[in-house]
């Protein structure tokens, strides 16, 4: 059977990581969670003591990490100078400067490289990849087989990402509503590669769909793709 490349993109929380994974495992093919990837160049940026808001500084140090990323949708890891950063890359505080990071064409040039040189070997040695993102359909894998583009309304998205916090910011919806849609702002803002629907990507919206139906149509679409090639 011929390889399959799967290109996931839109905004934040909309389900891009968990269906990925879980499409991927289910049709045996390697993943990609290129947010994590911005998020740990972000991690060494702050770790090394880099000004996020000096695109300058951001740019000349952009070549230094060594970033790895492993494809298991079962167990997917990243790596950053060879410590694990899977921790460190989910805290607020990577979370609130990722957006200026990634906006720095440098780092896009970068990391945009490293995302094909992962799909092109999993495209030659295994079935295929799913690469979750917000540029993989329009710039990263244009030449993708099938592009989704997932939506989901604001508050359906706060209510998801609440539901995965504890304590009193689980309570904070409006707090979470507007983290979102400031960071999808400034994603679909930049000039570099910016978060977009690619004109030939299938727009699934999951507001009033569960994960399981999500899924489900996702792996229809590749099968799909799949009979056809
Ligand atoms: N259709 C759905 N219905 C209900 N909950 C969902 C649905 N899809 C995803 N979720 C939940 O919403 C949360 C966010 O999902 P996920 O991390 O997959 O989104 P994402 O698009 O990858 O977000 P980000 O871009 O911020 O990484 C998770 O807790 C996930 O389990
Ligand atoms: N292809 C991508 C993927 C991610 N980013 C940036 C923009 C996001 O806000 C950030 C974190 O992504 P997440 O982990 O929330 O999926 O990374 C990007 O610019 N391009």
């Amino acid at each position: 059977m011929e390889s399959v490349i799967v290109a996931i993109d839109g905004p934040s929380g909309t389900g891009k990581s968990s269906t990925s994974k879980a499409v991927a495992a289910e049709l045996g093919l390697s993943y990609l969670d290129t947010g994590a990837q911005y998020r740990a160049i972000t991690w060494w940026m702050i770790s090394n003591g880099i000004d996020v808001d000096d695109p300058a500084a951001i740019a000349s140090a952009s070549g230094k990490p060594v970033i790895e990323s492993g494809t298991d949708p079962a167990a997917p890891t990243i790596t950053v100078d060879g410590l694990d950063a899977s921790g460190p890359i989910r805290t607020q505080e990577v979370t609130s400067k990722v957006s200026a990071v990634s906006a720095v064409p440098e780092v896009r040039a970068r990391i945009t490289e490293l995302q094909r040189t992962i799909a092109s070997a999993a495209a030659k040695v295994a079935k295929g990849i799913v690469v979750e993102g917000r540029d993989i359909g329009t710039t990263v894998l244009p030449g993708a087989d099938l592009k989704i583009f997932l939506t989901a309304s604001p508050e359906a998205r706060a209510a998801r990402r609440s539901g995965e916090l504890k304590g009193k910011e689980a309570t904070d919806l409006a707090a979470t509503r507007e983290a979102l849609v400031k960071r999808d702002a400034a994603d679909a803002g930049r000039k570099t590669s910016p978060l977009a629907k690619a004109d030939d990507a299938v727009e699934v919206d999951t507001t009033e769909l569960t994960l399981s139906q999500v899924i489900e149509c996702v792996v229809a679409l590749v099968e799909e793709k799949r009979a056809a090639k």
